[in-house]
């Protein structure tokens, strides 16, 4: 008999996740039937949403289990195509072991589990990171919807981030100048010195638009928002004519300790007089090209056109830990919880 640990909800709260909020949970598994096989959580992705739903106490009420996907070992199986040994992806939440197949019903349209496709020689967690969704949002979210062009000025958010620095690194493969924008000069220096950003600016430092201003002299054409807030509303006033803003996310409203979203400067004037084009968007529309994109990506990885790096924490009781790291900003990179580590 397995027995599984999950994380459930315990406690909603506005401000960032704190360790009483959640607790583990144990569960045993039933017998396989056929046609389903046993997963074993080995990587558990911590990603900016996992924040916001505890806030939501309609949508996550207590006791409901966390939301999240993971790189799982199919650790047991009475169905051919999920053989024992391979290595899936699965939108199977915060727990240890879980029984698939899972049906495709994802809000969000996610997929269900899949195995993974050939990585070369890059480590399995890759496939949260770069080789899975963060990388198609970076990828699809930025050409897709910014349509960059040579010589352009872009600026993305979250800079230094699992999907920020991807979409810096595609920018400058595609000929622009990039500016980062994050939350500390180490990140600064990482995003300068290693993944080859033309500029980089410490938000969290005064006179953000005087900077900016210095950094893309000749106004801005591409902007990735990863933030919302006044640092969003500052780049929309410095865009260009019929400038691009693909709306990736909005973290600075995520851990808010009053409850109440940050405010911001009105952006509408900005979009009138510029002619600027804003669009939103959730990576699963482009779930019919996933594994073509995912692809693109290794191609530019294998070629050294992309580097990647991830903050692993260790360890299944650490979730709330590595919560705590993406949303203050301790993460460089893509936050990977280590289930075996
Ligand atoms: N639309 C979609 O389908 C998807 C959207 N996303 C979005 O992409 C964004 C980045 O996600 P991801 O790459 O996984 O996370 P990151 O790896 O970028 O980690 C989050 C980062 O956000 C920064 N941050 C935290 N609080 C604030 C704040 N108040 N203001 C500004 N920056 C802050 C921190 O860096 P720093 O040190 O710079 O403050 C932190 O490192 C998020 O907004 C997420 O919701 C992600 C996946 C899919
Ligand atoms: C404000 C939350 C979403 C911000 C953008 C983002 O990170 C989107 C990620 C999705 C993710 C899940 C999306 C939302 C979860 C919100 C929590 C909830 O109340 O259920 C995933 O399903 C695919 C990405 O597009």
């Amino acid at each position: 008999m397995v027995v599984a640990k999950k994380y459930v909800i315990q406690k909603h709260r506005s401000g960032l996740l704190q360790p009483e909020d959640v607790k583990i949970v144990e569960e045993e598994l039933p017998e396989l039937k056929e046609g389903e096989f046993l997963a074993q959580a080995h990587f558990i992705s911590i990603d900016p949403y996992i924040q916001y739903l505890i806030h939501d106490e309609e949508k996550h009420p207590v006791g409901s289990t966390i939301p999240g996907t993971q790189i799982a070992l199919i650790y047991d199986s009475k169905n051919p195509k999920f053989p024992i040994g391979k290595y899936i992806y699965g939108n199977f939440g915060m727990r240890t072991y879980t029984i698939g197949p899972l049906k495709d019903d994802d809000p969000y349209g996610m997929p269900p589990q899949y195995i993974l496709p050939d990585f070369n020689s890059y480590p399995y967690s890759y496939g949260l990171g770069i080789l899975g969704m963060p990388g198609i949002t970076a990828n699809k979210g930025f050409l897709g919807l910014c349509k960059p062009q040579p010589g352009e000025t872009v600026v993305v958010t979250t800079a230094a981030g699992a999907v920020g620095s991807v979409v810096g690194q595609i920018a400058k493969i595609k000929g622009c100048r990039v500016v980062g924008i994050a939350g500390s000069d180490e990140k600064g220096k990482w995003l300068v010195d290693v993944l080859g950003f033309d500029k980089f600016i410490n938000y969290k430092r005064p006179d953000f638009a005087k900077k900016l201003k210095d950094a893309a002299p000749d106004g801005i054409d591409c902007y990735f928002d990863n933030v919302g807030g006044e640092i969003s509303s500052i780049i929309l006033s410095q865009m260009n004519k019929f400038g691009r803003i693909s709306v990736s996310g909005s973290i600075s409203a995520h851990n808010v300790e009053s409850g109440e979203e940050p405010k911001a400067s009105i952006v509408q004037r900005h979009l009138v007089l510029r002619q600027l084009k804003m669009e939103g968007f959730m990576v699963t529309r482009w779930r019919d090209e996933w594994f073509e994109i995912i692809n693109q990506n290794l191609q530019w990885l294998r070629e050294g056109k992309l580097k990647y790096k991830e903050h692993i924490v260790c360890g299944f009781d650490n979730f709330p830990k590595a919560v705590v790291d993406l949303m203050t900003g301790a993460n460089t990179g893509k936050v990977i919880l280590n289930v075996m580590g």
